[in-house]
């Protein structure tokens, strides 16, 4: 069996309710918001906050975190490029489905590679997949370090800690960056309702 490409004798399975059924049941239109940022940027807290936000609207969204997820669906993966690749790819296809179903899908996770975040992007229909980059200097980052991962990366006990050891490749072309405003970091409220209001200007939390 080849990894790449359509398998050999399967077959895609049409049912009688579909996207559009389901978003109209919903009232709005399946997306991927994709926040990729270093550890301690502020992913986690933006994708909670937004998932508060879109609840209180009436919307219906669901968070894939990447530590939560490194808990089951991807215990089996490290952090070698490799895994790294492989959680982001599972972790794309499982944001496709959401997307599917009709819910805001909220994806959090480093996903330090240009190239993995792309290869999710065209897993979606045109412009339903919303890159945000937390654009937070690495100084910043570490001094939050709520985990004590930063300090153990820089006393060598943690190899291959993205930011340090370890490469990060900020996004050319995302949809939304969230950054610092004169050295002071927005308050995560204000960046949930950077994105919800995108969302709501390019028609994500309507159905018509
Ligand atoms: N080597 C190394 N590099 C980076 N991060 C590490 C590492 N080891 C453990 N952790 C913890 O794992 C969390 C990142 O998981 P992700 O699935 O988002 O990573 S990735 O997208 O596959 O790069 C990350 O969570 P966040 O701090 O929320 O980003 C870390 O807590
Ligand atoms: N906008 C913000 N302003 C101030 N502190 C924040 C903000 N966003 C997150 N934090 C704090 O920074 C730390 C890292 O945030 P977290 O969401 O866990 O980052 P990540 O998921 O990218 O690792 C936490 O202690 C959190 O409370």
């Amino acid at each position: 069996m080849s990894s790449m490409g359509t398998p050999a004798n399967i077959f895609w399975q049409e049912c009688s309710v579909g996207k559009s059924d389901r978003q109209k049941l919903l009232k709005q239109k399946g997306c991927v918001v994709w926040i990729t940022g270093l550890s301690g940027s502020g992913k986690s807290t933006l994708a909670c906050t937004l998932g508060r936000e879109l609840h209180g609207r009436g919307n219906l969204a669901y968070i894939l975190d990447g530590d939560n997820l490194r808990h089951g669906l991807n215990k089996d993966l490290g952090f070698k490029a490799e895994d790294r690749a492989e959680n982001i790819r599972r972790v794309g296809e499982v944001a496709k489905l959401f997307a599917d179903a009709g819910l805001i899908c909220i994806a959090s996770l480093i996903s330090p590679y240009r190239r993995d975040r792309d290869a999710c992007r065209a897993l979606l229909p045109d412009s339903s997949f919303i890159e945000v980059f937390m654009n937070m200097p690495l100084e910043l980052c570490e001094s939050r370090d709520p985990k004590g991962l930063y300090k153990l990366a820089r006393e060598g006990k943690i190899k291959g800690f993205t930011g340090i050891d370890d490469p990060y490749e900020p996004p050319l072309n995302c949809e939304i960056e969230l950054s610092p405003d004169n050295g002071v970091c927005p308050s995560p409220c204000t960046m949930a309702g950077q994105v919800a209001t995108y969302l709501e200007e390019k028609g994500f939390l309507h159905d018509e």
